[in-house]
């Protein structure tokens, strides 16, 4: 199998060609190929495949195989890939995920793709369709219990489900304990990515992020958008936010008249590779 490890402000994904390759049981590849240890190393596994109504579909995989319905930092990866391997000539596309399509504009210098914008589409906050079990219509500033503690958090789908939880200092947190209480807590009936974020000024917010079915990454696209809806919901920010993530910043806009949130950073390619699937261990 052909591939091209790329990174979206570290959260790192093998990209598979599917245009070109047919892969049979993507899920197990996606858990083999995303050991650190044992394979190549990476938060998931995203293929790239044809459409009936976009430019391309993107089908994402998480580190332990679950399918993820939306990635940010992926899609704006996809976006690079399609256009460095001359799969398009075209700078504005439409993506096709489980989220629905989206529409990317990149930005391209002498050849180079040097970010790319991505149009999210709107959050989603009634709490039946992020999913959340909850009393209450939408899940805003509402209590949770996780290990010892009581946390408050603010539900949003952004075509995959997020719980935000704001807090004094996100580098004191232990998130390898911390995250999964989140994760497997059963008012989340398909688990959830949750976004700790701490709140810097009305422009800027620090994020860390525990993922549903890959733990702690270093940024996540979709997380960012749901931190900034959430934060200008609970009355912390402005709608236009830098969020600093562990592996760099992420530029978010809620266009509260369009209901869309567009989310602008960067896509790197890490390196190409060629493996033997057959051959990976799990
Ligand atoms: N890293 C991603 C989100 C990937 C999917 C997520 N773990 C899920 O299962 O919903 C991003 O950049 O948005």
């Amino acid at each position: 199998m052909l591939f091209v490890k790329m990174h979206g402000l570290g959260n790192d994904y093998v990209y598979v060609d599917c245009t070109k390759e047919n892969l049979e049981n993507p899920s197990k590849i996606a858990r083999r190929i995303s050991d650190r240890h044992f394979g190549v190393g990476s938060d998931g596994l995203i293929l790239i495949k044809p459409s009936d109504t976009a430019d391309f579909t993107m089908e994402m995989y998480n580190a332990d195989g679950s399918r993820g319905e939306m990635c940010g930092n992926g899609i704006r990866c996809v976006g690079k890939f399609v256009y460095d391997q001359g799969l398009t000539e075209k700078t504005e596309l439409q993506v096709e995920t489980l989220a629905g399509i989206k529409e990317l504009k990149l930005f391209v210098e002498q050849g180079q793709v040097q970010s790319v914008r991505v149009d999210m589409g709107a959050p989603v906050l009634r709490a039946a369709d992020v999913p959340v079990i909850s009393q209450k219509e939408q899940v805003i500033d509402e209590p949770i219990h996780a290990g010892n503690a009581v946390y408050r958090m603010t539900c949003v789908s952004m075509g995959n489900p997020h719980a935000v939880v704001f807090v004094e200092n996100v580098m004191d947190l232990n998130l390898e304990e911390l995250g999964p209480q989140f994760e497997g807590n059963p008012c989340f009936p398909n688990r959830v990515n949750t976004e700790f974020i701490q709140v810097l000024d009305e422009n800027r917010i620090r994020m860390r992020v525990w993922e549903r079915g890959s733990g702690e990454t270093f940024a996540c696209g979709t997380g960012a958008c749901a931190a900034v809806v959430a934060s200008v919901l609970n009355g912390f920010t402005k709608d236009r936010v830098t969020v600093e993530l562990l592996g760099g910043c992420l530029e978010i806009e809620w266009d509260r008249k369009r209901d869309t949130v567009f989310m602008t950073g960067p896509a790197s390619t890490v390196f190409h590779g060629e493996i033997d699937v057959t051959k990976l261990e799990e």
